[in-house]
């Protein structure tokens, strides 16, 4: 069975850029420069930023329980879906067009039937049609047009994309009048013993590629691509080798249309779009979609129709999305394509390591492919003209035809490389100089000697950390509390001893938890939160988070136990804004592009599998905005020094899931 997909076509905003644009407008915040962003070898991985403000930013609601310091607040149950029963006309005739018959059916996806549509009188145009029914109340519709006639306004006919020759509503169906295509690679691959020549496939690459490039230039990415929706020409036509890309639903620009500029990097971790099988692993995490996420879905879309099956395939059940990019981000391009020819797995490698907003090498990518594919064009078994144009425009742009040049680039950091890790993740900020101190490799009966040490010294625990169910501490002198309890439990977290503290008007201020599930909850007075409410989870919670970030709380400490997540959040945070940055590997591109827009990390915490960093905009701007970050494999002591040396005092810190 072809792989189903998700999405919403009808979100409450429909165009993701008219929101992002009008983010845009309300952020006040100054770009700051990129001070250091460098990996050493053997050492620490060193990074760091200065910080400057943002305003706020608007978010959804999803509604979820938690424990809370001052009431719960209530579920909100899924919206109800409507019965479509209308029965498709037997004719048509939409926006000015001649009226067809209504033939046998082409194909059905998640949203619309498309059936033949048969010219009934003589005139001009084409005699068959491919007609795209959406009744009025789909999921793609919403009562309105579906939001993929707009995008095939501004691509139909362009190099790889079907004409749509009318459009209009009749009775309850909004109907797409469109050339007609033949099968799609899905079912190529499906009536071919589930099998296709490196040559088809490399050709397909090719022609995909050039398709991609055209429809990137103009603004667009296409946001699912996979074998369903590509399909070739009808067959006996001279179109029969040609590649077209259909089913523009998911469609978002890239580029603002006004301003030119790329739209801004955002991660919603709760927001899926896209194909499970062959969505890029960005899309998986909610990123924010641009040209790299239609480039990976192709790569996995070639090694499919070569392969026959892709390593994440068989996943079933509520976290399939999550185990599925598990596998993608732990399958590394040299076990992905082990059996396919050396340029699939060096486009592989380029695509998965692209950057938010680089723009691919087209043309390279092509011309990997040149040794596969047969020299005289005429005789390929896919048509491969657009390429065939693209690399000759680049050539004579570049004013030279060979792209050997290219070969001279930079050798890129490889960043998915399949290899799980775990380090300790530190983060520093600046701060007036203070009295800080650590310990680390903490056994549970030596917790007490430690911290009873520190108040005796005029210090509070700032942050704690686990590592191999030994604790790390964090004491100082700046935290501004007025008095602190700890409690270590075998419990992540321990409820009553927390709703106790609570009812005193202690409010937890750092946690950490133990991979044997043991946790330990340090909570203080003297803080600025007003009500607090944390949640534990066997994933991380971000529909929670979403949903308390509505009513006004932010996340103030996280920890982990094992594969659980414990998030709290509070009231009176001193935050005016908050983003969360999740990954199966250290965030290091969405870390510097939240640093860019104003944030700095205020919490951390990661799993075996997966590191969370959330970022805040405080409410007052600190006197030095210096942030950085250090990841090492044992505690970071020497560095601390370095770091206090510099005025550098640790803010954060845990210990998980990063990357070698
Ligand atoms: N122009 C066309 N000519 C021939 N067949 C077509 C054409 N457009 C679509 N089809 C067939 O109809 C199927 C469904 O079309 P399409 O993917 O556009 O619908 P959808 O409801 O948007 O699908 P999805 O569930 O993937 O979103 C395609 O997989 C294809 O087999």
């Amino acid at each position: 069975m072809p792989e189903p997909r998700r999405r919403n076509r009808t979100p409450k905003n429909p165009n993701p850029i008219t929101r992002r644009a009008a983010l845009r407008k309300t952020n006040c915040g100054k770009i700051s420069k990129s001070r250091n962003n460098r990996k050493k070898k053997s050492g620490p991985v060193l990074e760091t930023r200065s910080f400057e403000l943002k305003e706020h930013q608007v978010r959804d609601f999803r509604a979820m329980d938690e424990y809370d310091s001052g009431g719960r607040s209530g579920d909100k149950g899924p919206v109800a879906e409507e019965e479509i029963s209308a029965p498709i006309p037997d004719k048509v005739q939409v926006g000015g067009s001649p009226l067809y018959k209504v033939e046998r059916k082409l194909g059905k996806g998640g949203f619309g039937q498309v059936y033949v549509g048969r010219r009934t009188a003589p005139g001009p145009g084409a005699i068959e049609v491919a007609l795209k029914f959406e009744h009025r109340s789909s999921k793609g519709c919403n009562y309105g047009p579906p939001y993929e006639w707009q995008i095939y306004n501004a691509l139909g006919g362009s190099h790889g994309v079907p004409r749509v020759h009318y459009k209009g509503r009749q009775a309850d169906y909004y109907i797409m009048v469109m050339d007609i295509l033949g099968p799609s690679l899905w079912d190529v691959w499906n009536n071919s013993s589930h099998t296709m020549s490196i040559e088809m496939v490399a050709c397909i690459a090719i022609e995909a590629i050039s398709i991609l490039e055209k429809m990137h230039s103009r603004g667009y990415v296409h946001g699912d691509v996979k074998p369903e929706n590509f399909l070739l020409g009808p067959p006996g036509t001279p179109e029969e080798k040609k590649l077209f890309l259909v089913d523009l639903g998911l469609a978002t620009r890239w580029r603002d249309s006004s301003t030119g500029l790329h739209v801004d990097y955002d991660q919603r971790p709760d927001v899926f779009r896209g194909t499970v099988r062959y969505a890029s692993v960005h899309a998986h995490l909610g990123r924010t979609g641009s040209r790299r996420d239609d480039l990976e879905s192709l790569a996995y879309t070639l090694i499919f129709l070569l392969r026959g099956r892709l390593p994440w395939q068989g996943y079933q059940g509520e976290n399939k999305g999550f185990l599925v990019c598990k596998k993608k981000m732990a399958t590394s391009p040299e076990t992905l394509c082990c059996f396919c020819p050396q340029p699939f797995r060096l486009f592989v490698e380029h695509v998965v390591n692209l950057k938010f907003d680089e723009e691919p090498n087209y043309a390279k990518y092509i011309s990997l492919f040149d040794g596969v594919v047969g020299p005289n064009p005429d005789i390929r078994p896919i048509n491969t003209d657009g390429a065939q144009k693209l690399i000759c425009q680049v050539g004579q742009k570049r004013g030279r035809l060979t792209m050997e040049e290219e070969d001279d680039e930079q050798p890129k950091k490889k960043i998915r490389m399949g290899m799980p890790a775990t380090q300790w993740i530190s983060v520093y900020n600046a701060r007036r100089p203070m009295k800080q101190r650590y310990h680390y490799n903490v056994a549970d009966v030596r917790l007490s000697q430690h911290i009873e040490k520190g108040n005796e010294d005029g210090l509070f625990i700032s942050s704690v950390a686990s590592c191999s169910n030994l604790w790390a501490l964090i004491m100082d002198a700046g935290t501004g509390f007025s008095s602190q309890v700890y409690e270590l439990s075998p419990f992540f977290l321990h409820k009553e001893w927390i709703m106790e503290q609570w009812d005193k008007n202690f409010y937890i201020s750092a946690i950490a938890g133990a991979n044997n599930g043991s946790s330990l909850v340090v909570m203080s007075k003297g803080t600025s939160f007003l009500q607090q409410s944390y949640k534990v989870s066997e994933s991380f919670p971000f529909k929670w988070i979403n949903k308390k970030w509505r009513e006004g709380f932010y996340v103030t400490a996280m920890a982990t136990a094992g594969s659980r997540w414990a998030i709290v959040m509070s009231r009176g945070a001193g935050f005016s804004d908050q983003v969360v940055e999740l990954d199966f590997l250290y965030p290091s591109e969405g870390i510097h592009r939240r640093w860019d827009s104003g944030y700095r990390i205020t919490s951390t915490a990661a799993t075996w599998d997966q590191a969370a960093l959330v970022l805040s905009v405080p409410r007052r701007k600190p006197a030095d905005e210096t942030q950085e970050t250090l990841r090492t494999s044992a505690f970071p002591s020497t560095h601390v020094k370095e770091k206090w040396a510099k005025n550098l005092y640790i803010a954060s810190i845990c210990y998980g899931r990063t990357v070698s």
